[in-house]
Parts: structure tokens; sequence; C-alpha cells
């Protein structure tokens, strides 16, 4: 199975990704759902709580937590839609990206998306899904946390960048061209090593 993770500042365009992967019929699991999860089962209201319980799942069981229950929601997905690749939405620290290597291994890709802030900041204002993306200030504090959880690390480590600078359909364009000829080349790789003997 491949896995492709993605890596990106707030409004850098994982969610445009992750689109594109749901129109090729690759499960999408998203970390941000599994402490959305969490919210839910602690009786707490996600749009309030998120930073908070993400917080604390950090703080009870160590940086890899939310990793840790995203392991299991790919394998899941994966079985439950029949596929051979699954994209994860938003790794954020060194720590999480070493757990997904440790569990996915090879099989494991890791693309960043870039943007510079300025650029950032206009399409989240044009977004404007909720009070923050319209407030620029906020978006600097969200960055500021993103980059002290270690992300500016993980996007350098990324096997590929995807520089989303150009037009949304020459971004999508890249993102659809890039997922479906990895999948089809991890999928050919994986029938060799098995018409070799070799692990699968
Ligand atoms: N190349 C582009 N040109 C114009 N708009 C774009 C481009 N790429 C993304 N967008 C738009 O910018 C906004 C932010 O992108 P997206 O939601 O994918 O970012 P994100 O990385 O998921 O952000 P966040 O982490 O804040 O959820 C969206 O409305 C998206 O459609």
């Amino acid at each position: 199975m491949r896995v492709i993770g993605t890596v990106g500042l707030p409004g850098s365009g994982k969610g445009e990704v992750a689109a594109v992967a749901e129109e090729e019929d690759v499960p999408v699991v998203t970390m941000g759902d599994v402490i959305r999860e969490e919210c839910r089962s602690r009786g707490l209201d996600p749009a309030e709580h998120h930073g908070a319980v993400a917080k604390a799942l950090r703080e009870e069981d160590g940086p890899a937590a939310i990793a840790e229950r995203t392991v299991p929601a790919v394998r899941e997905a994966a079985s439950r839609a029949g596929a051979d690749a699954v994209l994860v939405d938003g790794l954020r620290s060194m720590v999480e990206l070493a757990r997904f290597r440790e569990a996915f291994g090879e099989s494991f890709l890791l693309v960043a998306i870039t943007a510079p802030f300025d650029l950032r900041a206009e399409r989240l204002g044009a977004r404007g899904r909720d009070d923050s993306d319209l407030d620029v200030e906020a978006l600097r504090k969200r960055e500021e946390r993103e980059l002290d959880f270690g992300m500016g690390e993980v996007i350098d480590a990324a096997d590929v960048t995807i520089d989303n600078t150009g037009t949304l359909e020459a971004f999508r364009r890249h993102a659809r061209d890039l997922l479906v000829e990895d999948i089809e080349r991890s999928a050919a790789d994986g029938t060799r090593e098995a018409d070799a003997g070799g692990r699968t």
C-alpha cells in the first residue's frame, strides 16, 4: 500500500491536494479529523477545543500521539475503500514523520506544498471558512504554532515539493499528475518485487 503524506503551512493548498486525491478515489485521512474525533469522545466542541485537545493528547501520550492514532485510521481507510493508496493530510512534526516512516517504511512518500505568506494570506482571505481565515494576525499566530511543532523541518525533509504560486488549475494538475504517477509507479514496483519474491 502506498501512503502519501502532505505537509504545508496554513493556506498552502493541502485541502486542494486532498480534494484531488478524492476525485482519484484515493481515500483521505485528515490528522485534524483524528483530533476532532478525540474532542467528541471527550465531550468537547471541536470548533472551540481543537488546539487544546491536540496539546493535551501530546502531553498525555507523547509527541507522536496524533500520528499513533492516524496509523490505524490509514489502514482502515485503505481496507474500507479497497484502495492501494491513502493520502494523509497534515503532518506537523518530525516525530510524526518518524512514526509514519516506521509504520509504512519505503511505502511512505512525503509531499510538501509551499507558497509565500502573502499569497497564502490572500487565498485564505478569499476562502473565508472561518474568522481566522480573514485575520492576518491570527494566521501569523497559527503559523508560529505550526513552526514551533517543527513544521519547517518536516517541509525540508519532504521527498517532493510542489510550489503553489501559479494558478489553482496548474496546481491541481501538478498534484493530480504526481499522485497518479506515483501510485502507478509504486504499484508496478510492488509487482516487480513480488515477481522477484521480495517484500510487497
Ligand atoms: N494556486 C492557487 N490559486 C488560487 N487559489 C488557491 C490556490 N491554491 C489553493 N487555493 C485556495 O486557497 C485556499 C487555501 O487552500 P487550502 O484550503 O487547500 O489550504 P490548506 O493548506 O488546506 O490550508 P489550512 O491548513 O489552513 O486548512 C483555498 O480556498 C484554495 O482553493
